[in-house]
């Protein structure tokens, strides 16, 4: 792994840069940026078998159904108070907002194990592989439920332990100089300086952070 202090080579392939599968779960990560949800954000990407993204997504209401006048609560003895009738799982985007003609065969990425609902869905859209970051649903009847279906349907999933536990995104990174390389991530010297550095309309963002989601 490259670090700061490492010397670098500008004529050779640079070191230390992102994988592909921590590449498309950090882009789930910051779809679910996105999401509106106080309790549970996440995000979804659609990858094809030539590793292009074509589509990502994130839960949230309904087009139409205004994040201000639906409910986010989850405990009201009315259910129809709750979220869950109305907000549209981040897979369920990502399939639905996909750039391609079909999704057939392509892999998505996904923060949370799917839901049996959203299962149907993956299943008969033609998605063939489901790469998950947290099961920790994993006892509920619609994640055992999911599982059985993606199981018949020969869908297959695996957990993403990645290696870098942080990605770190710093707008000021465009202004470096161009000898230099961006640090692989995290780079364990700067990242506090970039946490100082990265602010969002005036606020400071948290980095990426894959821990976010986190197993019972
Ligand atoms: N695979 C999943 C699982 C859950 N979601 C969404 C649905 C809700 O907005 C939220 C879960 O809320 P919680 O019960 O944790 O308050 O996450 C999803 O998009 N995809």
């Amino acid at each position: 792994m490259e670090t700061a202090t490492n010397t670098r080579d500008i004529n050779k392939k640079r070191e230390g840069y992102l994988e592909w599968p921590e590449y498309f779960m950090a882009t789930a990560f910051l779809a679910a940026k996105r999401s509106k949800d106080p309790c549970s954000q996440v995000g979804a990407c659609i990858v094809n078998e030539h590793n292009v993204i074509v589509g990502t997504g994130y839960n949230g209401m309904p087009k139409g159904c205004h994040d201000e006048e639906f409910p986010w609560s989850k405990e009201s003895k009315n259910e129809l108070e709750n979220k869950y009738l109305y907000v549209c799982h981040a897979e369920l985007n990502a399939i639905l907002n996909k750039n391609s003609a079909n999704v057939r065969n392509c892999s998505l990425y996904v923060g949370l194990f799917p839901c049996n609902e959203c299962a149907k869905v993956i299943i008969q859209s033609g998605i063939k592989e489901v790469i998950y970051m947290s099961d920790k649903h994993s006892k509920k009847i619609s994640t055992i439920a999911s599982k059985r279906m993606l199981d018949a349907a020969r869908v297959t999933y695996w957990q993403l332990i990645p290696k870098n536990r942080r990605i770190v995104i710093d707008f000021d990174e465009i202004n470096w100089n161009e000898q230099n390389q961006l640090p692989a991530s995290p780079a364990p010297v700067q990242v506090s300086k970039m946490m100082e550095n990265l602010t969002i309309a005036g606020t400071t963002a948290k980095p990426l952070q894959f821990d976010e989601i986190v197993d019972n």
